[in-house]
Formats: C-alpha cells, structure tokens, sequence
C-alpha cells in the first residue's frame, strides 16, 4: 500500500475525533466526478475528515478538493488498483484490494466509521464497516436492477417486459433494458447480479438524484430496502469543483463569446457524454440533419468524424466544438434551448438542474431508462432517435430539431424550466435534496 497523503491527524488529546468516511468511487469520470462532488458537500455540512480511494492516474482530479478541504480530505492508493482499468477487472477486484483495504482500516489510528463506494463497487459491503452505496445514476435505474436481481427467467421470452412491481409498471423492450440488468445466466452477467443484491443489502443508498425528478423510486428503494436511509442528495453537478467556466482555453472562450452572440434559447447544445464516438454514417446523418433543420448548433465532437466541408457551410449558425466543452457553464447559458443528449445521468442531472429541455437520442446503459423518466414521466423531453448504432434518418431529424427548436416545443421547453426552477430550490437551504444531505452527515457523525 502506498500512501499518498499523511492520513488524517488524531485532533489534539481530550477533544474527540471527527467521524472518519472512507469513500471509494469507481475510476471513470462520470462515476468519479459526482463522488467527489459528494465529498465536498459532506464536507461543507460535517466536521468529518475523509480518506479517499483513488489510482494514481486520477490524483489530478481531486485536487479541487484537496484545496477546498486541505485538512478534511486525503487520498489513499494501493499498488493493486494501478492494473485496474475494466469494469470486470474492477468488480472482480475484492481478491486483490480487500486484504489491503481490511488492513489499511484497522490499523489507523482513527479508522472510518463507514464507506461510501460506488454501486460498481457492490463487494466494498462486507469490509466490516457500515457501506452506504453511491448511485452517480437514477433510482429508477436502481429499482429496475431491484427488480431483476431474481428474475433471470424473464430473458428465456424476447417478448417486452413488464415491470409489474415498480410504479408505473413501465414496460420495456429487451434491448432496451440497463446493459447492468443480467441477461443470461453466464458467469459475467451472474458476478453483475451478486454486485446487485450486494448493492441492495448495503447500509444505505445517495443518490445524485432528487425527489421531484424521481420520488416515486426513491420511495421504491425505501420500500424494497425496508429502510430509510435512502438519501437523494442530488445535483450534485450544482455544487461546480471546478465544472463551471473556469477553463479559460482560447477555444472555450471562442464557443462561449459566440454564444454570448446568439438569442436566447436559441442554440441547440449537441454532446453524447465522455465516451461516445459516433461513426462516419452516423456524423454525416446528424450533419445533414442540422443542416436541414436551419436551428442553431453547438456540436461537441471529440474525435466524431465531421464531414468535410460542414463547418463552412453552417458558418455562422452552428458551431464544431473539439475537445471538452465546459458542459455545466454552456447549459446556463440563456442562449441554449434546447441539448441534443444520450441520455447519460450526469448530463440528465445536469440539464434538468439548468432547466433545459432535452432532445433524447438514447444509445445504451441506462440511457433509454433515463429517457423513459424524461419523456414519459416528466415531459421535459422528446424522443428525436434511438440506438448506439442506429444512423438516423435525415429529414425526419431535421424536422424534429426544427420544431422541437421552435414553437412546437413550447410546451415541452416550458415544464423543463419549471422543472429547472423546482429542482434548483431543493438544494437550497431547508430544500428536500440538502435536507438529505444534513440527514446522510447526522447518520455518518452518529455510526
Ligand atoms: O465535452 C464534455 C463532455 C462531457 N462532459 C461532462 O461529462 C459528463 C458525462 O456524463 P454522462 O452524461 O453521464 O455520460 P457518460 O460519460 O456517457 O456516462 C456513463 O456513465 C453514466 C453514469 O453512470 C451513465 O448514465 C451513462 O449511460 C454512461 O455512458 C457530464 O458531467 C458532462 O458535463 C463535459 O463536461 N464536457
């Protein structure tokens, strides 16, 4: 084991110590992220110090942290987690962590009270402490993986599924079910169902989600769970370590002036989350279709293969943005209207936290659930294509960002602020999200 910082220091004699958190958040952005944005919340409402799990490849991104709460958080790294880099490799991970992780806790000189690791992360339960498990996704997405968790028999038909027991009885197609739902009884998918009841046997559950987007769930998994320490403390994206327009890159100040140009709500924001790279069908057919539908754009394109010639011929009216956008500051911005999105939770939480309607391309994981919650439950968002791979039909996409865009959306583009403006309110102080979080730091301070 190797650690990276001093741990947190015993306070002085006769004083007793803070509640002491071990946090272990699984090493990909969009589930590293919003764990650390938890932290920094705990941190802000608890005299709590915390030790956090991290490979030392990710040590850049908590240092926001590390300066925000310079002697409340540290980070810990064990040489094993440096061969860690696939979701397998990483549930499957207990052989070589959990010896060094069980030591590490009992040998310091104020060892953690509890664990908040992420839902990947189902084995962290049994390390002897109380494990809270972190969902950077929805509680309708967990109710679903509830609802699976014994029922590997459904996949033997390849009829829709109905999901009797949860609200609302959504029924789904096969495909379109979370990727995490076990589909066969293979050894991958057996090892995902044990990470699932592992998950659901925990101490507790935070959610980066809220009541008014997901009560209803939030309620189910207090049910199914058959207790309250059910916490939906989320935003989590509001709380901006480092997420808001601080990145001064002559490229984002070029994309930021431009849309300081533009009327408001009139720019459609097109981003497909940190992975997702569209191929040469796919970017030529998105390309036509904006073409077409005269709206104004801006693309976040990684490495997606725009067609030459494109950004000349939008000039002026849409935008090509290459590398990472800063998401959060562009969905504020009055002149964004509407996010062409796959449906991914953070950019969910993220557009829902901003009042921005959402036009949904689900493409795999959790996303077509997501949609489901926007688009059926909520109505702050309509369907426009669906699929990772399905290259969509231009003129069909055309006219529905036209008019999604323009007068046909009103209604839509409306309940998305409303939303915006309800879901901002519970992080405030006395809000129901913030009152989750005073109540996640009171049960951490009494364990
Ligand atoms: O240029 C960029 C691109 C992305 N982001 C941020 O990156 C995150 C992307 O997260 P998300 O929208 O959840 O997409 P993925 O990166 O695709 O997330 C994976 O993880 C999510 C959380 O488990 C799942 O919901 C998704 O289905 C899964 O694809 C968001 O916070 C964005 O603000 C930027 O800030 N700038």
């Amino acid at each position: 084991m190797t650690r990276v910082m001093p741990p947190p220091l015993p306070e002085t004699e006769g004083k007793s110590l803070k509640p002491h958190i071990m946090v272990f958040p699984y090493p990909a952005q969009g589930h590293l992220l919003p764990l650390l944005d938890l932290t920094h919340q705990l941190c802000l409402h608890g005299d709590i110090a915390v030790s956090i799990i991290v490979k030392p490849k990710n040590l850049p991104y908590l240092s926001p942290l590390l300066t925000a709460h310079p002697s409340a958080v540290s980070a810990v790294t064990f040489p094993s987690l440096r061969v860690l880099h696939s979701l397998l490799a990483l549930k499957t991970s207990k052989t070589s962590l959990r010896e060094p992780i069980v030591n590490w806790l009992s040998s310091h000189p104020n060892p953690p009270v509890a664990i908040i690791s992420d839902f990947f992360l189902g084995w962290t339960k049994d390390l002897g402490i109380p494990r809270f498990a972190f969902f950077n996704s929805g509680a309708f997405l967990a109710s679903i993986l509830h609802f699976f968790s014994d029922k590997l028999h459904l996949f033997e038909s390849t009829e829709p599924v109905c999901l009797s027991d949860l609200p609302r009885s959504p029924v789904f197609k096969i495909e379109h079910l979370p990727s995490l739902v076990p589909q066969s009884p293979s050894l991958q998918d057996l090892e995902s169902q044990r990470d699932t009841m592992m998950n659901f046997s925990s101490y507790g559950f935070v959610f980066n989600s809220c009541q008014c987007l997901e009560g209803e769930y939030l309620d189910y998994v207090k049910l199914k769970t058959d207790h309250t320490r059910v916490f939906g403390v989320g935003p989590l994206s509001l709380v901006g370590l480092g997420k808001g327009n601080s990145d001064s890159s002559v490229d984002v100040k070029a994309l930021m002036s431009w849309l300081d140009g533009c009327l408001d709500g009139s720019v459609l924001y097109i981003c497909f989350g940190s992975q997702k790279v569209l191929t040469k069908d796919q970017c030529d057919a998105l390309a036509l279709a904006l073409e077409k539908s005269m709206t104004r754009f801006v693309w976040v394109a990684k490495s997606d293969p725009i067609p030459n010639g494109f950004k000349d011929r939008v000039v002026g009216r849409g935008m090509v943005f290459r590398g990472w956008a800063p998401q959060v500051a562009v969905l504020s911005h009055v002149a964004v209207g509407g996010f062409l999105s796959h449906c991914g939770w953070n950019s969910v939480m993220e557009a829902v936290a901003s009042g921005t309607m959402i036009l949904a391309w689900p493409m795999g994981a959790d996303q077509f659930v997501d949609a489901r919650l926007l688009v059926e439950h909520k109505g702050v968002a309509v369907i426009v294509c669906e699929g990772g791979d399905t290259v969509p039909n231009t003129n069909e996409l055309g006219r529905v960002v036209a008019e999604t865009m323009g007068e046909c959306g009103r209604n839509v583009r409306g309940r998305a602020k409303e939303m915006g403006q309800t879901v901002l309110a519970t992080t405030k102080a006395g809000g129901i999200s913030d009152t989750d979080l005073e109540r996640l730091v009171i049960e951490l301070s009494c364990l």
